[in-house]
């Protein structure tokens, strides 16, 4: 049902941005210093924007008239998630007129069921971190003894009250994203999408025809088909059981297997991880190359994990955390020549095209880097591209990135693995500490910090941290990082004392120094062993 119709109209200063009808511009000069392919020659601007169809979504006749477009919208975006919402957002912005179909809302995302705001604010970052907000308190409890805290009796956690303020909180954003479209100026259609041609989308039968198709449907959970995998839970219903599972297990090793598991020990249920990779966290066991074979159900409805290592028994849940799979069955696709890799994503071209030159995809379903800010970018760019003339590609280097375990892990830049097959010659400093509140909480508490350095420039290529508030730390230093700044930089910036933070420009000896090339003079001990690979 459309709960809006409005086609803004262009306006004059719109036409004016675009270089094909004024390409001597002072603006379209100013565009072409901050265009890296296009820098030095207008021609190829012109060409690449003919190729794409990167023009704006209407054209103009040569006496300057407005032709009439025979499409219904300029933009129809499938899919209303972090990138679909950015990319109609800004194109409205930009004077386009959008569409935009997303199913029905509900918290558990099917075929027939998602809703606007998409994975990020109903079934991800939002609804998982309050509930990683919710598990925290278990470990603040414990803390707080050495600061003088008494509690009478054990706190106690009511996991309804929990549940019933996540999904109302999910009911308020999903309406204030429905409103941001709405005000945008553009029409909001539920319902599922699919391609009927390079400029057709049908949604629930009703064909609507667009100048531009973006394809933003995102990702699901992906569990392996093995006996008894319809005992499992994915993340969506994890973040929303009716009740606290007693004893789950978690299959996977990456971010959802590590952030659910802080979730739930801290919501004090028994977890066991099966994972492929060695790690420990505080408080949880990991299991090393245990792979699930099977789910077994008992008499007593409890549930048995069967392992190339054995069966564990006694869970009542059993969780998947082993990756997600893009939405792209059944919409169309291929009949209209989009092409996909093995795993099902949509292949993109530096800009978000497609193969078909009018289809674009934005976000997970592009399976680039599944972030949410980088779905933000990519419709931004997207939206820049076709309805600002100003081709634009998202930019992946120095992404940051967080880990919402318990403790939280938070990283920028280049891996010390990845710094060295680049630069070759590396230095890297460390730090290794029992932060400030460990002292009086008497927990076992550490913080991990680590800088990754050019050996030849200087430059900070990385930026890494275990320990409380790693996210919020590492964000701030992000924009140093991203900005190519050098340890000399950072020896230069004061500290917030006392800060973990601080710890990050305090760094004075480094602990190791990698070198591909020769030891040079002057390198002795420790180093020339590290030099050498020892
Ligand atoms: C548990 C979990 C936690 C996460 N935590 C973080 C985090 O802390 N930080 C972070 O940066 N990222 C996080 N992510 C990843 C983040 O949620 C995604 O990268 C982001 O949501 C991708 O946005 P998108 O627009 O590509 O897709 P989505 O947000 O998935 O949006 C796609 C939308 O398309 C709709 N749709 C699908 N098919 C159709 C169709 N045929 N017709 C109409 N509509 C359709 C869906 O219902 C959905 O609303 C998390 C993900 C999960 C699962
Ligand atoms: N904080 C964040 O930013 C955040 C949080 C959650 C999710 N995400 C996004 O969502 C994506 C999906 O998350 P995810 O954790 O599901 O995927 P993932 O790709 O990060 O991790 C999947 C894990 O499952 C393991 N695995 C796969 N098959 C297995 C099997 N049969 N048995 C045992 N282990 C198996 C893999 O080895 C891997 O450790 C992430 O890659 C990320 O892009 C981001």
């Amino acid at each position: 049902m459309a709960t809006s119709v409005t086609t803004p109209k262009l306006t004059t200063t719109f036409y004016k941005r675009l270089p094909i009808t004024v390409p001597l511009s002072s603006h379209f000069l100013s565009l072409q210093n901050t265009l890296t392919p296009f820098s030095h020659n207008c021609c190829s601007l012109l060409y690449f924007q003919c190729q794409r169809r990167h023009v704006a979504a209407r054209a103009k006749s040569d006496n300057g008239a407005e032709l009439p477009s025979h499409y219904d919208f300029d933009l129809f975006t499938v899919g209303a998630g972090s990138g679909g919402v950015r990319a109609s957002r800004f194109a409205a912005n930009f004077g386009a007129s959008v569409a935009i179909c997303e199913l029905p809302f509900s918290t558990i995302s099917s075929e027939t069921t998602g809703g606007v705001g998409g994975t990020c604010v109903l079934r991800g970052c939002v609804p998982k971190k309050l509930l990683v907000y919710a598990s925290k308190f278990s470990h603040e409890f414990d803390e707080s003894n050495g600061f003088g805290w008494k509690y009478g009796t054990e706190p106690q956690h009511d996991w309804s009250t929990l549940i019933a303020n996540k999904n109302a909180e999910l009911q308020r954003l999903t309406g204030i994203y429905k409103n941001i479209l709405i005000n945008a100026g553009i029409t909001l259609i539920e319902g599922r999408g699919k391609i009927v041609d390079p400029h057709t989308v049908d949604v629930d039968g009703k064909l609507y025809s667009a100048r531009h198709i973006l394809i933003s449907v995102g990702g699901r959970p992906f569990i392996p088909d093995i006996p008894g995998s319809e005992y499992a839970i994915d993340s969506d219903a994890a973040l929303d059981l009716p009740s606290k599972p007693e004893k789950i297990a978690i299959v996977g090793g990456g971010y959802i297997a590590l952030e659910f598991a802080g979730i739930f020990s801290g919501l004090t249920s028994e977890i066991r991880d099966f994972v492929a990779e060695r790690m420990s966290l505080r408080g949880i066991e990991f299991h090393t190359e245990e792979s699930p074979q099977a789910i077994l159900k008992s008499t007593d409805g409890s549930l048995s994990v069967k392992t190339n290592k054995g069966t564990v028994d006694g869970f009542s849940h059993v969780m998947f955390a082993t990756g997600r799979r893009p939405n792209t069955k059944n919409l169309g696709l291929e009949k209209v020549g989009v092409k996909m890799t093995k795993n099902g994503a949509i292949e993109v071209d530096e800009y978000s095209g497609t193969a078909v030159p009018s289809i674009w995809a934005v976000g997970d379903v592009t399976d680039r880097i599944n972030l949410t800010p980088v779905a933000l970018m990519e419709g931004g760019a997207l939206a820049k591209t076709l309805f600002q003339a100003e081709p634009t590609k998202p930019d992946y280097s120095a992404v940051p990135s967080a880990v919402f375990s318990q403790p939280p892990i938070g990283q920028v830049g280049l891996s010390e693995e990845q710094a060295i097959q680049e630069y070759g010659d590396i230095d890297v400093f460390t730090a290794n500490f029992r932060p400030l509140k460990a002292t009086l909480s008497g927990l076992p508490d550490r913080i991990f910090m680590k800088l990754v350095l050019c050996a030849k420039t200087n430059k900070v290529l990385g930026l890494h941290m275990c320990g409380e508030d790693a996210p919020e730390i590492v964000q701030g230093f992000a924009v140093a990082v991203k900005a190519g700044l050098t340890k000399a930089d950072f020896d230069a910036t004061v500290g917030v004392h006392p800060t973990a933070a601080e710890e990050f420009v305090t760094l004075r000896t480094p602990t190791r120094k990698i070198r591909k090339s020769p030891p040079s003079e002057g390198m002795t001990g420790p180093e020339v062993k590290a030099a050498a690979g020892v």
